[in-house]
């Protein structure tokens, strides 16, 4: 099964870093801001999932981002929805980010791919301004699911996050892969180490 997530939320949340953790299990501290497509293949139940993983950084650049955000919304399985439990901003971003997916077209016309709600950065609690509450109120309000993980600290909680999403995903009827028809996606995880080879030097 061919499954595709897309990964949103505002700046330095850690976008990048979550998905770097699933894919190598490490942390490795500084993401390089270029629009990725990973992909990931697991077993569940025997049967092969194979994950494609639409890693964007965020842009303020709302013309360039409103047609993105529609080629996202029509390729997406599953979304994943990131803030940091240090920035109420970015929580706020994720709030109305629900409400432009669900009111987009595209997600009226798909059946509804299921939305997870991510509070990054747990590690962080002695700059906590979003409770966890919060988080869970939201996704209950908005019919999403919530985790709180530390993509800097823990592997498990942020593989639970993927996983979670596409075990909700098991049971929808999900239409043949897409055509993404973007140029400039780089498909492999070697621009992210490349850029930190890069820096370190
Ligand atoms: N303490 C802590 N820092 C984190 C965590 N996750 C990411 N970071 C840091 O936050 C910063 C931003 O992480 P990224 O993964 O680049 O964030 P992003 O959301 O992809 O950012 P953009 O590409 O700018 O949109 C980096 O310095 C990371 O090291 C976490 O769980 N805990």
């Amino acid at each position: 099964m061919d499954v595709n997530i897309v990964v949103m939320g505002t700046e330095s949340v850690g976008k990048s870093a979550l998905t770097v953790r699933l894919l190598t299990r490490r942390f490795i501290g500084e993401y390089g801001d270029i629009e990725s497509i990973y992909s990931h293949s697991f077993m569940v139940d025997g049967r092969e999932i194979s994950l494609n993983i639409w890693d964007s950084p965020y842009s303020e650049d709302s013309s360039m981002e409103t047609s993105l955000f529609e080629k996202k919304v029509q390729w997406a399985d599953g979304y994943i929805l990131v803030y940091s439990i240090c920035d109420r901003a970015s929580f706020n971003s994720v709030s109305r980010l629900i409400q432009t997916i669900k009111s987009t077209k595209d997600y009226l016309n798909a059946d509804k791919a299921p939305i997870v709600i991510v509070g990054n950065k747990r590690d962080l609690h002695h700059r906590r301004t979003v409770l966890s509450e919060e988080g869970r109120l939201l996704a209950l309000n908005t019919d999403c699911h919530f985790y709180e993980v530390s993509a800097a600290e823990n592997y498990h909680s942020v593989l639970m996050v993927f996983h979670g999403l596409v075990d909700r995903m098991k049971d929808a009827k999900l239409t043949t892969k897409k055509p993404l028809g973007f140029k400039g996606i780089v498909k492999s995880m070697s621009a992210v180490f490349a850029r930190r080879r890069t820096d370190s030097f």
